[in-house]
């Protein structure tokens, strides 16, 4: 392939990364900005900025980089499309449309796609023989990829703690055990998993069950705030006033891991719920009901076991 007049294309300016919008406002004619680096013998730092059309192809975008950055017309060059994110680089054919290939970039690189967004294009000499050199980019690995993808602003800034154990990316009992540590350590000892709520037993006193708790998280949809055993409360309560059917909460754990407990708050919340005002006589009354039910229950449980 060798350089000819570009039928298609306007060369711009070549040097720096900037180059200002390329866009027009109607779709007919509406121009595209490339920005394409040269890997030549004679190493230059200039990007050359054109506008192009979108059905600008290869040759003509080459012809008119090289005019643009004034090489020899006589020389055979090729155009290089670069992913970083997928260690790969690819020569395009002469009538492959550049446009069409930024148009599947991310959103970030599509306008601008300066060298740091790891999306962009080179042009280089093809070989003496007419060969083409391939350049292999060290493959990332995913979390690497990821990891970029993220600093560039292609991806959401990874996470370190899910509110949901069902939103994990990675689902095994590692990642659920290291996702409620992590928590855990950041004073979070709820977490959902899906409508089944996860507490973790903080052997002391956290501030997060005072009246403003029981009013932030009234008629709020399960998981839009963070997981709080007040919200597993409050949509049993709704649930029962709205189809006027009782509900049922089953609280289950090994001995010591703070079913008594979430029991007790889960009361003062519904009865604080139910009567608006958050000083209960109920509550006491309830709660102190609690040891005695917990002694009828144990000993249904052991008659039923020697049965
Ligand atoms: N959310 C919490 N915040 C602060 N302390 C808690 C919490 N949950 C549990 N605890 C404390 O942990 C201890 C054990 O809790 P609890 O008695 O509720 O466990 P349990 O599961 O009912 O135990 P068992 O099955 O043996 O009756 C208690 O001293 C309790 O105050």
């Amino acid at each position: 392939m060798s350089v000819r007049d570009g039928a298609a294309t306007m060369a711009t300016n070549a040097g720096g990364g900037g180059g200002g919008g390329g866009w027009s406002n109607d779709p007919d004619d509406r121009m595209y900005l490339l920005q394409i680096y040269p890997r030549l013998a004679a190493q230059s730092s200039t990007c050359c900025n054109l506008r192009v059309q979108k059905n600008a192809t290869t040759a003509s975008v080459i012809a008119d980089a090289a005019a643009a950055l004034g090489l020899d017309p006589d020389c055979l060059y090729v155009l290089a499309e670069v992913k970083e994110s997928g260690g790969e680089e690819w020569i395009l054919e002469a009538g492959d449309l550049p446009v069409q290939r930024v148009l599947l970039w991310p959103r970030k690189a599509q306008e601008q796609h300066p060298q740091s967004f790891g999306f962009y294009f080179l042009l280089q000499e093809r070989n003496h023989d007419g060969s083409i050199h391939y350049v292999h980019l060290p493959p990332l690995s995913k979390e690497q990829e990821v990891q970029r993808l993220a600093a560039r602003g292609f991806l959401p800034p990874p996470q370190d703690d899910f509110a949901d154990l069902c939103n994990l990316p990675v689902l095994s009992e590692d990642s659920i055990l290291n996702n409620l540590r992590t928590r855990f350590y950041k004073k979070k000892i709820y977490t959902y998993a899906g409508s089944i709520l996860v507490a973790i037993n903080p052997f002391k006193f956290l501030p997060i069950y005072n009246p403003k708790y029981v009013k932030m998280y009234e008629k709020h949809q399960l998981g839009k705030l963070e997981p709080h055993i007040f919200a597993i409360a409050d949509v049993a309560y709704y649930a029962m006033l709205r189809k006027r059917v009782n509900q049922c909460i089953v609280i289950s754990g090994e001995s010591g891991s703070g079913k008594t407990q979430s029991t007790n708050f889960l009361i003062h919340c519904l009865t604080a719920l139910s009567q608006k005002g958050y000083a209960s006589g109920v509550e006491r009354t309830i709660l102190g009901a609690g040891p005695v039910l917990e002694i009828i229950i144990s000993r249904m449980m052991t008659e039923q076991a020697t049965e």
